[in-house]
C-alpha cells in the first residue's frame, strides 16, 4: 500500500518575501491558501514538476533551491513535499492564472495573516529557517541561492506567532 503521491509546494521567495496563493478550486480547498504546486508526474523529478506548475499556475520561471526537510500528509494518496524557490532574471511577475484567484508576497512578520490549508501550516513553519538562502532578488547569481549553512539563522523563526 506505498501509493503516495508526491505534491510539491514551492516556497517561492523574493526579497525576503514568500508567495502565498489563494485556492479557488475545488469547493473544499477554496479560499484557503497554499503553497502553489501540484503533482509530481510518473518518471518526473519533483523539482521539474516544481518548475513545470509554477509556470502553469503563476506564469513564471523558476528554479528549485533547497529542499525543505519534511513530508506532510494531504488526503491520501497524496503527500506534500517542499522546496525553496526562487525567479529566475527575466521572469514575469507571478500571476493567478489557474488554480488561484489571489497572491500575497508574505514578509516573516506577515507570514500567518494568511488562512493557510490546515495541513499547510507545518509546511509553511518548516520553511522559515530556509527563507534566507531561498531569497532571490530574480536578478542575482547561483552563488546566492544554495549556502546551505545559512539555514539555521538565527532568525529564522522571526514573525513566528503561530503555536
Ligand atoms: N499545490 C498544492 N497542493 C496542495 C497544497 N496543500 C494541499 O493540501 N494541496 C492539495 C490540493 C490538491 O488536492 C493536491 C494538489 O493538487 P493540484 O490541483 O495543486 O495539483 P495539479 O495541478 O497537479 O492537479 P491536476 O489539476 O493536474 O490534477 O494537493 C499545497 O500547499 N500546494
Amino acid at each position: 500500500m506505498d501509493e503516495t503521491i508526491v505534491v510539491v509546494g514551492g516556497a517561492l521567495l523574493s526579497d525576503g518575501r514568500l508567495l502565498a496563493a489563494r485556492r479557488s478550486a475545488p469547493p473544499e480547498l477554496a479560499g484557503r491558501w497554499e503553497l502553489p504546486g501540484g503533482k509530481v508526474e510518473a518518471g518526473e523529478a519533483p523539482e521539474a514538476a516544481l518548475v513545470r506548475e509554477l509556470r502553469e499556475e503563476l506564469g513564471v520561471v523558476t528554479e528549485a533551491v533547497e529542499r525543505v526537510p519534511g513530508e506532510w500528509p494531504l488526503r491520501a494518496p497524496y503527500v506534500l513535499r517542499v522546496w525553496t524557490a526562487r525567479l529566475l532574471p527575466g521572469s514575469d511577475d507571478p500571476e493567478p492564472l489557474e488554480d488561484h484567484d489571489e497572491l500575497r508576497w508574505l514578509t516573516p512578520d506577515e507570514i500567518w495573516d494568511v488562512d493557510w490549508l490546515d495541513q499547510d501550516v507545518p509546511a509553511v513553519r518548516a520553511t522559515l529557517p530556509h527563507w534566507a538562502t531561498g531569497t532571490g532578488t530574480g536578478t542575482g547569481t547561483a552563488t546566492e541561492t544554495e549556502t546551505a549553512s545559512a539555514s539555521a539563522s538565527a532568525d529564522g523563526h522571526r514573525g513566528e506567532r503561530r503555536p
